[in-house]
C-alpha cells in the first residue's frame, strides 16, 4: 500500500488547518484538561478499527461509539468545535480523521510531551460497527495477545510498549480494575500479588468492593497531567492501574522495553517522548482511506 498520507498535505489547500486545530484544542485543554487524554485515547480506538477514518465519531444505532471499550471516550465536543471552525475557514477539505489525529498530537504537547509531525491526507471512513470493537486490545488480555492484536495491524512489540505508555496522563474509573483488589485470589491478602502492597492499601481505600465504580484514578500515580516515563517507573514498582499495564513488566520481552525506557544499565536505552512520536505516526497510518473508500464529511457524526 502506497502512502497515502504526507506531511502538510493541507500547505496549500487549507493552511491555516493546523493552526486552528491546536488553539481549538489549547482553548478546551484550558477550562478542562481531561480532553487531552480523552482526545489521545479515541484516536487510537479510531486507528484499531477500520482503520484511522474517525469511524469511532459516528453517531447511530450499533456504531463502534456504542461499544462497551467506547462508552468513556471523552473529547469528542473538541473534534466538533475544530470542524465547524474549518467548515468555515476551508469547507470540504479538512477530514474529521485528519482533525482527531492532530488534535491527539496536540494533546501530548500539551502535556508537556514531544511534538512530531503529523503525517495528513486521511479520509472520514463510512462504516462503523460495534462488533468490531473486539480488534480493540482488553485490559484482561494477556501480553500475547495484545502483541497479537498490535501485530495484525503492523505494530512490532516496541511499538505495544511504547503506546501504551499514553498511560502516562490520564485516569481509569474503578471497573476497569477493581477486581485486582478485592477477592482476586483465595490465597494471601486477595489481591493481585503484582500490586505494590502499599499501593494495594491506597486503592482499596479508593475503590472499595462495593463502593463507586465511575470514580476515577490515576494510570500514572504523581504524573498524570504529564507527558513522561514516570509511567514506566511506576510498572517497575508494582504501581500499576490496569492488569495489562502491569503485565508489561511481568512479561520478559516487554519487560526490556520498558526497563530501556527507564535506562537501566546494560541496556540500550531509549527515549519515551522520542519514541513515543515515531510509534504515532506508525499507527495513525493504520488503514487510512483514498478517495475511493473515503469522503470528507461535513460534519464528523455522520456520514455525507
Ligand atoms: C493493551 C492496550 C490498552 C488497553 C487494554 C487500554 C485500556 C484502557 C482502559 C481500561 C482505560 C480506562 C478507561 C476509562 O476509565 O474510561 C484506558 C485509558 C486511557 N488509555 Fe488506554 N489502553 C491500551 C492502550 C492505549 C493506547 C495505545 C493509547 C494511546 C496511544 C491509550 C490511551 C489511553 C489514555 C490517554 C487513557 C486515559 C483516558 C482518560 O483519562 O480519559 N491506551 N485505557
Ligand atoms: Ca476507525
Ligand atoms: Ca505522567
Amino acid at each position: 500500500q502506497g502512502q497515502l498520507t504526507r506531511v502538510g498535505f493541507y500547505s496549500r489547500t487549507c493552511p491555516t488547518a493546523e493552526s486552528i486545530v491546536k488553539q481549538t484544542v489549547q482553548t478546551h485543554f484550558n477550562s478542562n484538561p481531561s480532553v487531552a487524554p480523552g482526545l489521545l485515547r479515541m484516536h487510537f480506538h479510531d486507528c484499531f478499527v477500520q482503520g484511522c477514518d474517525a469511524s469511532v465519531l459516528l453517531d447511530g444505532p450499533n456504531t463502534e461509539k456504542t461499544a462497551g471499550p467506547n462508552l468513556g471516550l471523552r473529547g469528542s465536543e473538541v473534534i466538533d468545535d475544530a470542524k465547524t471552525k474549518l467548515e468555515a475557514a476551508c469547507p470540504g477539505v479538512v477530514s474529521c480523521a485528519d482533525i482527531l489525529a492532530l488534535a491527539a498530537r496536540d494533546s501530548v504537547v500539551l502535556t508537556k510531551g514531544f511534538t512530531w509531525n503529523v503525517p495528513t491526507g486521511r479520509r472520514d471512513g463510512r462504516v462503523s460497527l460495534a462488533t468490531e470493537t473486539t480488534n480493540l486490545p482488553g485490559f484482561r488480555d494477556s501480553i500475547d495477545v495484545q502483541k497479537a492484536k498490535f501485530q495484525d495491524l503492523g505494530l512490532n512489540t516496541q511499538d505495544l510498549v511504547t503506546l501504551v505508555g499514553a498511560h502516562t496522563i490520564g485516569t481509569s474509573a474503578c471497573q476497569f480494575f477493581r477486581y485486582r483488589l478485592h477477592n482476586f485470589t483465595t490465597t494471601g491478602n486477595g489481591a493481585d500479588e503484582t500490586i505494590n502492597p502499599l499501593f494495594l492499601d491506597q486503592l482499596r481505600s479508593i475503590c472499595p468492593e462495593n463502593g463507586d465504580a465511575a470514580r476515577r484514578v490515576d494510570l500514572d500515580t504523581g504524573s498524570a497531567s504529564r507527558f513522561d516515563a514516570t509511567f514506566f517507573t511506576n510498572l517497575k514498582n508494582g504501581r500499576g492501574i490496569l492488569e495489562s499495564d502491569q503485565k508489561l513488566w511481568t512479561d520478559a520481552t516487554t519487560k526490556s522495553f520498558v526497563q530501556r525506557f527507564l535506562g537501566v544499565r546494560g541496556l540500550q536505552a531509549l527515549n519515551f517522548n522520542l519514541e513515543f512520536g515515531k510509534s504515532m505516526v506508525k499507527m495513525s497510518n493504520i488503514g487510512v482511506k483514498s478517495v475511493t473508500n473515503g469522503e470528507i464529511r461535513r460534519i464528523c457524526s455522520a456520514v455525507n
